[in-house]
């Protein structure tokens, strides 16, 4: 079999193949095999693979992650590396979700760009699908921003409005799941993490300012968001029952991906799109579907693209001041 290659691309966006990578190795089958040295080696696999040294990381969501178009496109001088060519890390099985991890420049900012997630309806367990971060962590990166589609409760809220999130509802956690369970390595952080500040205070302030200059504050909110296992939509009790707890959309991800990017310290940020109103009503012939959701995602690049690029620029001054 051949050698796994990172593609490269050039000034034109040609995609070029770069120095073969080693084979990948399988994944570890438990939390107990996927140690901080397991994870240093995959930091340092891509470290010795790019110049650059990102202090961002972005995670695209469902519909903004696999077009032509979509934000990893848009970073220049780029590096880029489909998730079977790194050691050690799964591959995602949901349309919309490309499967690269991305470095280069958003603007005249290092980022590196997950374009795919991993989901816990995939069969991965949480600490699996969270694992990038702490890449991203050993990489170097201080502030993780993640997108996601989802479902939206708020009366307020229309299809294809943004909702910055301010809090969520961890329902998983609930039911005795969180992507830190098992063993604890105290060099990615405490074993009782507070989770109660976890969408930060700043970069959220930093997003209204953003939207405020897009002249997008029409569209643009705050609320809470909750995730559910999936991958079945809700039913119109579950979206009632989350209503009343006061859930102002619904997804299936992103809260493991900021619970264990705050376990290590990293500052996060998170946003929806809203791709579908969820269905309230017993009489509604509505159902939603992934179709729409990723359609909604491509409706909207341009916008969050911007939003993002923007976004990414305020951090960094903010950083350098
Ligand atoms: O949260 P992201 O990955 O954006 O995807 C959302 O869209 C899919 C459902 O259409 C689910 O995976 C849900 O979580
Ligand atoms: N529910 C759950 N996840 C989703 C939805 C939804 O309505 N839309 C996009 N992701």
């Amino acid at each position: 079999m051949s050698p796994a290659r990172a593609m490269v691309q050039d000034a034109n966006g040609a995609a070029a193949a770069a120095k073969p990578l080693a084979n990948s190795s399988k994944l570890p089958k438990e939390v107990s095999d996927c140690t901080y040295e397991l994870i240093e080696s995959v930091a340092q696999f891509l470290l010795d693979r790019v110049s650059i040294r990102p202090k961002i990381g972005i995670i695209c969501g469902s519909g903004m992650d696999g077009t032509t178009g979509c934000l990893a496109d848009a970073l220049t001088d780029s590096t880029s590396f489909p998730y079977e060519t790194i050691p050690y890390f799964p591959t995602p099985t949901v349309p919309g979700h490309m499967g690269r991890l991305v470095f280069g420049y958003l603007g005249d900012v290092p980022v590196m760009c997950m374009q795919g997630r991993f989901h816990y309806y995939e069969g991965y367990p949480l600490w699996k699908c969270a694992m990038p971060v702490r890449v991203m962590k050993l990489v170097g990166v201080t502030h993780l921003l993640a997108s996601n589609a989802a479902g939206g409760l708020n009366d307020k809220y229309r299809v294809g409005d943004i909702m910055i999130i301010k809090d969520h509802i961890n329902l998983l956690g609930f039911a005795g799941n969180n992507p830190l369970m098992g063993p604890n390595d105290e060099r990615f952080g405490p074993r009782f993490p507070a989770i109660n500040r976890a969408y930060d205070v700043n970069v959220r302030r930093m997003a209204k300012q953003v939207a405020t200059e897009m002249d997008i504050n029409n569209i643009t909110h705050e609320g809470v968001y909750s995730v559910v296992g999936g991958p079945s939509f809700e039913t119109i009790a579950e979206i009632r029952m989350l209503g009343a707890l006061g859930v102002d959309a619904v997804g299936m991800s992103t809260v493991h991906e900021v619970i264990t990017a705050r376990h290590c310290g990293m500052t996060s940020f998170a946003f929806s799109l809203i791709t579908n109103k969820s269905v309230t009503d017993y009489e509604s012939y509505e159902e939603p579907n992934h179709e729409e959701v990723i359609d909604m995602g491509k409706q909207r690049e341009p916008v969050l693209k911007e939003f993002i690029t923007r976004l990414v620029k305020k951090i960094e001054d903010d950083r350098d001041e």
